[in-house]
């Protein structure tokens, strides 16, 4: 974290010049003020110092202060949330939203996204990934007609894999460095398939199969809800997804869900989202601007539908989104199956808690089912639960980081509790 935050403080050094041709004096003065209170922010979090309430009077300030007020309620009389005692989870989120304060309160530069740069150099340097799962979607409709259910099945879990192992290239685990797709997964994916710990792919087609049974004279109303994780090559992999499910017939409709802050270093925004669609579509790449014109057309017509809620970038776990965020989990319930990408959204599936590995996934989400759900992340944070018996321990006496390099890797599905 101080890694993530010196970068961050730097980069907004070496933004001040455009700061001055965008503001005049008025943007160095902000950013001095931002500087300030970076640095500020630098020492409370390495000397340890108390959790302290956001000042900035946005709609989810109030959220995070009764957040705190809660962590405190949890502690002895005189104890204080502070950054080394707190729950990794909370403190981690409580970074990303104090450098947003920074920002909030220094404008005009408020809306400055500090990790945009790193973002977008990790979608160029996914550039050779990218055409490569481009060009292999383009060829693949062409040849959906002759297509059977099997051949179909199979090339839908090739492309849940390919969505699995994007998940490796987020820059908060490589503390903002390069972390890109350099080679073509779809040819490595057996070679992977040992490391896939949880493998409910079956029960997921099941499921979309499933929908289908619904359908009626206007045609198959069925709708996926994929919580977005990182930009870049993640990001390219959920759409092709999302492409491949309204192609197969498998959706009717497909519902994203971002970030409406910069999170998590390479999480996505709605302008990391638009951003990436227009660069497909300007590429001098024939497929790539397919891609891109194809998925333009799915926003315009509403198949594809982007959403943002605060809620996603609260500290909480996703127990508490029914009393939290009520019209979230409503929104939610209307879907048929809810993908969520990555380990951060993992960690808040499950609590962040020190579950038994073979604890079920059911009991881990602690009665939180909107729909049919599904997770698929690669394991980078020390939470992982459904694993038969005696997995989990035989990995940590073998291997003891296998929970947090991102080499392993789950599909898990709750489709009911
Ligand atoms: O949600 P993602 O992008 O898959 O992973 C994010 C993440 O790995 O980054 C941090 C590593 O420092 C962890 O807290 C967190 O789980
Ligand atoms: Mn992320």
């Amino acid at each position: 974290m101080p890694q993530i935050l010196t970068k961050a403080i730097d980069t907004v050094h070496r933004n001040k010049h455009k700061f001055f041709e965008d503001h005049g004096e008025e943007g160095m003065e902000a950013e001095k003020r931002a500087l300030s209170f970076f640095s500020k922010l630098r020492n409370e979090m390495q000397t340890d110092k108390p959790i302290i309430l956001l000042t900035d009077n946005q709609p989810d300030t109030d959220f995070w202060n009764q957040y705190l007020h809660y962590q405190k309620s949890l502690l002895k009389d005189a104890e204080q949330p502070s950054w080394f005692k707190s729950p990794w989870l909370y403190v981690e989120c409580y970074m990303y939203r104090r450098i947003q304060e920074g920002f909030i309160l220094s404008p005009p530069i408020s809306e400055f996204d500090v990790f945009r740069e790193v973002k977008n150099e990790s979608f160029f340097q996914s550039q050779a990934a990218i055409i490569g799962l481009c060009t292999y979607l383009q060829d693949l409709k062409k040849k959906i007609a002759q297509f059977t259910e099997n051949q179909k099945q199979e090339e839908f879990f090739k492309l849940l894999q390919v969505c699995l192992w994007g998940n490796k290239c987020d820059l908060s685990i490589s503390g903002g460095l390069d972390n890109a797709q350099k080679s073509s997964i779809l040819n490595s994916l057996e070679s992977l398939k040992p490391f896939v710990l949880v493998n409910d792919m079956e029960s997921v087609w099941t499921i979309l199969l499933g929908s289908k049974e619904s359908e009626t004279g206007k045609g198959v109303k069925k709708r996926v809800d994929i919580v977005l994780d990182n930009a870049g090559f993640e990001l390219l992999t959920d759409f092709v997804l999302a492409d491949v499910l309204l192609s197969f017939k498998l959706a009717s409709e497909v519902h994203f869900h971002g970030k409406c802050m910069p999170w998590f270093v390479s999480d996505t925004t709605k302008h990391d989202f638009d951003w990436t669609i227009k660069q497909l579509l300007a590429a001098n790449h024939k497929w790539m601007s397919k891609c891109g014109a194809n998925w333009k057309e799915n926003l315009h017509k509403n198949y594809w539908t982007y959403h943002e809620h605060l809620f996603w970038t609260l500290p909480h776990e996703f127990s508490s989104m029914a009393q939290t965020a009520p019209d979230l989990y409503s929104e939610l319930q209307k879907s048929d199956l809810v993908i969520f990408k990555g380990d951060l959204n993992y960690r808040k599936l499950t609590g962040d808690r020190k579950w038994e590995f073979a604890v079920s996934f059911p009991q881990a989400l602690t009665k939180f089912h909107p729909a049919p759900l599904c997770s698929i992340r690669t394991l980078k944070a020390d939470v992982q639960v459904g694993l038969k018996s005696g997995v989990g321990e035989q990995l940590s006496s073998t291997e003891p980081d296998w929970m947090v390099t991102g080499k392993y890797g789950i599909i898990q599905l709750c489709a009911s509790v």
